[in-house]
């Protein structure tokens, strides 16, 4: 394997593939021009997707009964999210199979725990089910892309456990399902490193409502949007993912225990690449 002028042999933690390996792709240095126009374009269309419904949602969010509210919010994050994930597949080289998720829609309240590899889980997960509701990090609620958007959907912050247990409740008793990282952050060192330790939120959540759980086995080509992934830096396209069901837990009875088996499924469904995974190997 041939590598650029100043390039390292050996393919640090998280590092991109060397330059000589995009040498299959189109011509390279083609190629990493559009790199750049494509996450450019990718970020850019997210903004404006959220910068277009944060007015809206801020104006109907105090004047809309809590009900329709909280419908409209969640239709708005799907659509908005679906138009973003086909803008990524037509013009960013982007490849999902998102496929399975949709057989989940019509299975009624559950909680729904992913592992979080990159940004892109929760865009990707919202945006194919209608009566999604995320436990998402406090800080990214009063970001004044998403907290308008986040809060019309009756999205439920992380910072205040007690409370939040309660609430999530009460969104699952009207029919909703909740979407939930058991990490808590993006994974550190992924994809060397598939998980971080999780924490009980998804058990004492799901058990407190008295809801099935079930995961989903997120698996990406690159690290891109991971954790220590700076925003601007390009991705190494295509850019594949694929999330597919993992196992359905009945409704926890122990929390430590079920923490325990629900860390131990992500690790050998993550040790096991699947083919998402395997090209990226290939390239
Ligand atoms: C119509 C368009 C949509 C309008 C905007 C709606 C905003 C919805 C926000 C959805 C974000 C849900 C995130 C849930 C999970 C979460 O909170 O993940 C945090 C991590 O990722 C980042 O944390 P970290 O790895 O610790 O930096």
């Amino acid at each position: 394997m041939s590598t650029a002028p100043g390039r390292s042999q050996t393919r640090q933690q998280g590092e991109e593939a060397p330059v000589s390996a995009m040498a299959s792709q189109p011509a390279s240095l083609l190629w990493s021009v559009y790199e750049h126009i494509a996450m450019v374009l990718g970020l850019s269309s997210l903004a404006v997707i959220c910068l277009t419904w944060t007015p809206l949602a801020l104006a109907l969010y105090p004047v809309l009964p809590t009900p329709l509210g909280r419908w409209l919010g969640r239709q708005a994050i799907m659509r908005g999210f679906r138009l973003y994930v086909t803008i990524l597949r037509t013009l960013c080289a982007c490849r999902f199979d998102l496929s399975e998720i949709d057989t989940l829609r019509d299975q009624g309240p559950m909680v729904i725990a992913a592992n979080h590899p990159s940004l892109l889980d929760a865009v990707l997960i919202t945006s194919r089910l209608p009566d999604a509701v995320c436990f998402m990090k406090a800080e990214l609620m009063d970001n004044p892309l998403f907290g308008a958007g986040a809060r019309m959907a009756r999205y439920v912050r992380n910072d205040h456990l007690l409370s939040a247990v309660q609430i999530c409740r009460r969104e699952l008793e009207q029919g909703a399902q909740l979407v939930i990282f058991p990490e808590g952050t993006r994974t550190v060192g992924y994809p060397e490193n598939p998980l971080n330790p999780l924490s009980r939120s998804t058990a004492l959540i799901a058990s407190r409502a008295g809801v099935p759980v079930q995961t989903l086995i997120i698996e990406f080509s690159s690290p891109y949007l991971g954790k220590g992934w700076p925003l601007w830096r390009r991705p190494s396209l295509p850019l594949t993912c694929r999330v597919r069901l993992g196992k359905r837990f009945d409704v926890p009875r122990d929390a430590r225990a079920f923490t325990a088996e629900l860390d131990a499924h992500f690790r050998s469904e993550l040790d096991t690449p699947s083919t998402a995974h395997a090209t990226s190997a290939a390239a």
